[in-house]
């Protein structure tokens, strides 16, 4: 079966600059995805975009460059609930690799228990109307209760106008709860306002993690440099290093490659490792965010052991 990209689709970066930032030893990008190939792993019939190809050996040549030690590999809606290309990358990863997966309400134990023995730590609730159609929220409260035995968490992906219609879902999940993207603000906003305040009301009122990813999706100001520095989407970071401040110990960074649904740029992924220098400023703040707090997630058994 031919799958043809979705028209206007920019496709990831395929020689990103060598980041002028030294991430730390054992550093993890918390959320990047892989695609197909195709002719091996078809995307989902009711995926609504067609990505170009980003499959495993792409996303482990990237860790290689950017120097990121570890990675978690999150299920996209374009491969729905096949999680056949993600179990295979961390088959092939050797351990530099956790997955997030993403399943139906009438998933089996035995299925969750696959997963888990493949490397997946946690489940995917998306809630984008333009990624997912109607979400059964009672199928995956269910199936919250069915994980946590295993130690998983959820991964929410939404956007910020529609959590007051979600946070008491969220609230009730007996599970940690993990957002993408910090809740795609509108930075067009004051990082101080009552919307962003709202949200890391929120974050604290549910020991929440937040992911503070894709300035390049945020970001109405774009990638052109800034002062003349290697950094860019200067409007996203007061809003990140809100996140960093006062969520230091449950926050995650993540390249978000390959970049699904962008049209407009692609990001250099060297300059978004070039970005981290100024939405967490002290070597402290980026260890936290870029090695301790991914492992106590998703390597929980190795941190313990260290202990
Ligand atoms: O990759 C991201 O995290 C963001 C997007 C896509 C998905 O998350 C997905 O397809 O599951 C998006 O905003 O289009």
């Amino acid at each position: 079966m031919v799958f043809t990209p979705t028209a206007g689709w920019l496709t990831w970066d395929p020689s990103p600059s060598t980041p002028t930032v030294a991430l730390p030893p054992g550093t993890v990008d918390a959320h990047c995805h892989v695609f197909g190939p195709a002719e091996r792993f078809p995307f989902a019939p009711e995926r609504k975009y067609t990505p170009t190809d980003a499959g495993r050996e792409q996303l482990f040549a990237l860790r290689d460059h950017l120097g990121v030690a570890r990675q978690v590999i999150v299920q996209a809606t374009c491969h729905g609930t096949d999680n056949r290309a993600l179990v295979d990358a961390l088959d092939a990863a050797n351990g530099r690799a956790r997955g997030v997966a993403a399943v139906r309400g009438d998933v089996t134990d035995d299925e969750l228990a696959t997963l888990d023995r493949a490397g997946v730590r946690g489940l995917r609730f998306n809630f984008v109307k333009r990624l997912v159609d109607a979400v059964p929220t009672d199928e995956l409260a269910a199936v919250a209760e069915r994980i946590a035995p295993l130690g998983w968490h959820v991964v929410v992906y939404f956007e910020a106008a529609d959590l007051p219609d979600l946070e008491d879902f969220f609230g009730r999940l007996p599970v940690p709860v993990v957002v993408d993207h910090m809740g795609r603000p509108d930075v067009t906003r004051d990082a101080d306002g009552p919307g962003f305040d709202r949200f890391l009301r929120f974050v604290d009122r549910h020991d929440v993690w937040v992911k503070v990813s894709c300035p390049e999706r945020l970001s109405v100001t774009g990638p052109p440099a800034v002062d003349g520095e290697r950094h860019a989407y200067a409007d996203v970071v007061p809003f990140a290093r809100r996140v960093v401040a006062e969520v230091g110990d449950r926050v995650l960074w993540g390249t978000d490659w390959p970049h699904p649904n962008l049209t407009d740029h692609m990001p250099d992924d060297g300059l978004l490792v070039d970005h981290v220098r100024h939405v967490a400023p002290t070597p402290e703040d980026r260890q936290r965010l870029l090695v301790d707090n991914p492992m106590r997630l998703y390597w929980r058994e190795e941190t313990e052991a260290a202990r």
